[in-house]
């Protein structure tokens, strides 16, 4: 028996291998949409996961993989990145005849390698990547389509099947995907993770500390927060399974290291120079008419701090000028990833543009990073732990990323629940601010 290609969700059987954060998040708004769903986690999560979904009739849960293969005509793994191989090895084959196959993984090419060692030949491979983490809305988020060994109809039927996210469709080949994906997200997630790190080694909860307090902290404290609320294998992943991305984080850690050591010897030229030619890099192409992305009003409003915002202390910000840097020395021009960009990428580029358009600011965080010792333990720590993160991930080394970031997450996981809901509501007023500017 050959699969029913055919999008009628009376006919239609839909299979979700991996019941996780991303794989709940499908299989809710997928039979909410009146798709037919099959899904499994691990055999030992079938007794559970038969109880939360009870009141779902559209979600059949089963015992592993090899159920849902047989069975669905378009599966979607939403596993671990670094088990995708093993995963499809063991439940491939089992894929039914002629059905379409994808992936969530956050990095495309061992996916795809694993989609075509495996799986059999008669099977079309059509992958996905929701560009946004499980609880953001999915409207106007932008996700990846990747037609890989698939006929226009099977693209056609899972465009049609995720259309009820009401997503931005893009589509990539495989390897752009990590090319722009590494663009957006390696130092992005490299900076916000030094911050914990750096915190946490300084016994700092920043939100308690009054030179923490201002509309560019409140950003800085709330995304390393919800990156450190979500799933240390999702980062680790994305980092070091795209050669893309190591190279970036590693070029990240030398600019924070290279900016640090000319704060320190208070080389002040040599300093202002390098900001002010990556900022020209980076934001000189802007025509004279674009307007900032965000605003002063718009970051106050989102603090964990009791601090008045008038009560701000002048920061270096060695963790923006850095981020600047980094995408002057790789030749990035993150506008032009705007398609394909994470909340997070959306909000740190806001921030950056702030940072570096905002008129006195930028001048104002150099005099501090060369006169001010304010921040310089922080800065110190910040440096420390840019390169210790871009050693564990050239280094290729899950385990001490797991370590190194559960180490963190447990220092702040008291805060979580309120740094996920100001998180939330901060990614839904910047994603309405930046809408023009994503689409086009
Ligand atoms: N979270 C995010 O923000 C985003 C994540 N992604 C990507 O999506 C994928 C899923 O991420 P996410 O849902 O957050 O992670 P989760 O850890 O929440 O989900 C993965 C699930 O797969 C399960 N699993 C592992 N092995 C098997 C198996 N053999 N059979 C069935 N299930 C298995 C895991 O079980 P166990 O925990 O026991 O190992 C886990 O429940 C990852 O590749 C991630 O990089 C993509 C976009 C955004
Ligand atoms: O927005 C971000 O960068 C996130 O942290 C959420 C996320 C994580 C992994 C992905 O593959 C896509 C989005």
């Amino acid at each position: 028996m050959t699969a029913t290609l055919t999008p009628d969700p009376k006919v239609l059987q839909i299979g979700i291998i991996g019941m996780g954060d991303m794989g709940r998040m499908y299989a809710r708004r997928l039979s909410a949409a009146g798709w037919k769903i099959n899904a499994c986690d691990r055999p030992e999560q079938f007794e559970k996961l038969k109880e939360d979904y009870a009141s779902n009739s559209l979600v059949n849960i089963v015992e592993n993989g090899h159920y849902v293969s047989r069975q669905s005509d378009y599966i979607i793994y939403s596993v671990e990145a670094e088990n995708i191989d093993s995963i499809v090895a063991m439940y491939g084959p089992s894929t039914k005849v002629g059905a379409i196959v994808g992936g969530q993984t956050s990095c495309k090419a061992p996916e795809i390698a694993a989609f075509e060692k495996h799986l059999p030949a008669d099977v079309q491979i059509v992958s996905c990547h929701s560009l946004h983490g499980p609880n953001v809305d999915t409207r106007g988020q932008p996700l990846v389509l990747i037609q890989h060994r698939a006929s226009d109809d099977a693209l056609d039927l899972v465009r049609t099947v995720l259309t009820c996210f009401n997503s931005q469709f893009v589509y990539l080949t495989a390897s752009q995907h990590d090319k722009i994906t590494a663009d957006t997200q390696a130092a992005t997630h490299a900076a916000f993770l030094s911050m914990g790190v750096a915190w946490h080694a300084n016994s700092q909860f920043p939100w308690e500390v009054p030179r923490y307090v201002g509309g560019i902290e409140n950003v800085k404290i709330n995304i390393s927060l919800r990156i450190y609320s979500n799933k240390w294998h999702v980062y680790a992943g994305l980092a070091i399974m795209n050669p893309a991305a190591q190279a970036q984080i590693l070029q990240y850690a030398k600019s924070v290291t290279e900016l640090f050591t000319l704060m320190v010897e208070h080389k002040a030229l040599e300093f202002r120079d390098r900001v002010y030619a990556a900022k020209k890099a980076v934001f000189g192409g802007l025509p004279a008419s674009h307007e900032l992305l965000l605003s002063d009003d718009l970051l106050d409003k989102f603090s964990l701090s009791n601090v008045p915002p008038q009560e701000r202390t002048p920061n270096s910000h060695l963790s923006l000028l850095a981020m600047v840097d980094c995408w002057w020395k790789l030749g990035i021009v993150p506008y032009d990833h705007m398609i394909c960009s994470t909340p997070l990428f959306r909000i740190w580029l806001g921030v950056t543009e702030y940072l570096f358009q905002s008129p006195g600011l930028l001048d104002e965080c150099i005099n501090v990073a060369l006169e001010n010792d304010t921040f310089r333990a922080d800065d110190l720590e910040f440096t420390v732990a840019a390169r210790s993160w871009s050693e564990i991930i050239t280094f290729g080394s899950f385990k001490l990323y797991r370590y190194r970031f559960e180490t963190t997450q447990n220092y702040f996981s008291p805060r979580f629940a309120d740094a996920t809901k100001l998180g939330n509501e901060m990614i839904k007023t910047i994603f309405e601010k930046t809408k023009q500017r994503r689409l086009h």
